[in-house]
């Protein structure tokens, strides 16, 4: 048997088949991404079978369909056609939004899909996409238990003075407050530093930069403080999202007679990598763009560069401290220059990387820190897929007879 990870981000469709032995899951024998599914984005599709070659090719969206609904439709029919695709125990979802009452993985019923439908409008880049996926995988496989796995969960461990917002007990009681996203994330990142780092189970930041971007702070394997927070724009600057902002400037642009709809487009869509630069959300087309001498991608680079490292200093204030620090997502594991003026800009800490180890980390979880560095430095190559799987099978093994 085998379980399908599904993972749908901002602005891909990332999936992987994990096959079962003994309960356990094992790496995936299949795994693919559908990349581009951003509104005027090129949508591409990739996918490898661990015994074969890799299969790239545009992605065709039909007339008046979205470029997610074709990507789950082009998953389908690989799937079925295939050969030696073993059968499925379940599929796993990843969904970003739990909110305060899914703190675990959960089966999918009406009653789950309606009660997470409610958090859309607080990851309107995710969610819906996320829900779109279980409706059309429980509608195409109806006898496969659909798991939901929450990015929320892992920050479930958060103590209050990380969480809370500085806000009265009235809005506080309707459940705003931080969540922290990114959740499957840092648990496989965590499970990686603690297999291979004796300082793993100690002060450890973690940073997850890809098109969405965050820090998050555990000790003893657990989340203690993360950047995101009440929705998926808190925090780091990202490939489209503008990270923290001073609320009094939607304050300003509200009285200018921006509407609702205007506002969100900005924060979510509009602002970040590509709003800064004019040229892209891709840190791979801002490199190149600003190697040809563009100063606005550099200056979105800059600005990426500086959030990151002055969000490291308040995490690393609320650890009292720093043993580990780890790099993930697509820019974290990609994107060598990025590490090296983090690192250079956090010196101060005691942290030293060892520049031609940086340079080229391999596609393992490495170490990339000098033998005198006081912090460990770590690139661990993010495996959401993996996660979920486990979490499905584990849900499988305890409530093997519960309803899905
Ligand atoms: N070699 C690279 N150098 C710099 N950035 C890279 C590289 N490869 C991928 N990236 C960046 O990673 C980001 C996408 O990260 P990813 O984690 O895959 O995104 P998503 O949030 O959609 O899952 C993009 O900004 C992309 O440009
Ligand atoms: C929560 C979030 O921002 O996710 P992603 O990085 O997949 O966009
Ligand atoms: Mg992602």
């Amino acid at each position: 048997m085998t379980i399908l990870a599904v993972n749908a981000g901002s602005s891909s469709l990332k999936f992987s088949l994990h096959p079962l032995a003994d309960g356990q899951v094992q790496p995936h024998v299949l795994s693919g991404n559908f990349q581009g599914l951003e509104p005027g984005g090129s949508p591409q599709m990739g996918w490898q079978q661990q015994s074969g070659g890799k299969h790239q090719g545009a992605l065709d969206v039909p007339e008046g369909a979205s470029s997610f609904a074709a990507a789950l439709d082009a998953l389908r029919t690989l799937l079925r056609e295939l050969p030696d695709v073993p059968p499925f125990a379940a599929v796993a979802h990843r969904v970003v939004h739990g909110g305060g009452e899914f703190t675990a993985s959960v089966r999918v019923d009406d009653d789950v899909l309606a009660r997470l439908a409610r958090y859309e409008s607080l990851a309107p880049l995710h969610q819906p996409h996320n829900l779109e996926g279980i409706r059309r995988f429980r509608a195409a496989f109806p006898e496969l238990p659909q798991i939901a796995c929450f990015d929320t969960a892992f920050h479930a461990t958060m103590p209050e003075v990380n969480y809370a917002f500085a806000l009265p007990p009235e809005v506080t009681a309707q459940g705003v407050r931080r969540y922290g996203f990114h959740g499957l994330s840092y648990q496989y990142i965590m499970g990686e530093l603690l297999a291979r780092s004796a300082r793993g189970a100690g002060r450890v930041l973690m940073a997850h930069l890809g098109n969405g971007a965050s820090l998050c702070a555990a000790q003893a394997g657990q989340s203690v403080a993360t950047t995101m927070g009440f929705s998926a724009l808190d925090g780091l600057m990202m490939g489209t999202r503008a990270g923290a902002l001073d609320p009094g400037v939607l304050l300003y642009l509200l009285e200018q007679g921006w509407t609702h709809d205007r506002l969100e487009a900005l924060l979510y869509k509009q602002s970040g990598l590509l709003g800064v630069s004019g040229v892209s959300a891709d840190m791979r087309r801002l490199r190149a763009a600003a190697a040809l001498g563009s100063q606005d991608a550099d200056r979105a680079i800059r600005l990426f560069t500086q959030r990151v490292v002055r969000q490291s200093g308040a995490l690393a204030a609320c650890l009292q401290g720093l043993d580990v620090l780890a790099f993930s997502g697509g820019i974290g594991e990609n994107d060598a220059q990025l590490r090296q003026d983090v690192c250079e800009q956090l010196h101060w800490l005691g942290l030293h990387i060892d520049l031609e180890r940086n340079r080229d980390p391999g596609r393992q979880a490495c170490a990339i820190h000098t033998p005198d560095s006081r912090i460990e430095v770590w690139v661990v190559p993010t495996d959401e897929g993996r996660v979920a799987a486990r979490e499905a099978a584990a849900l499988l093994r305890d409530a093997p007879a519960a309803g899905g």
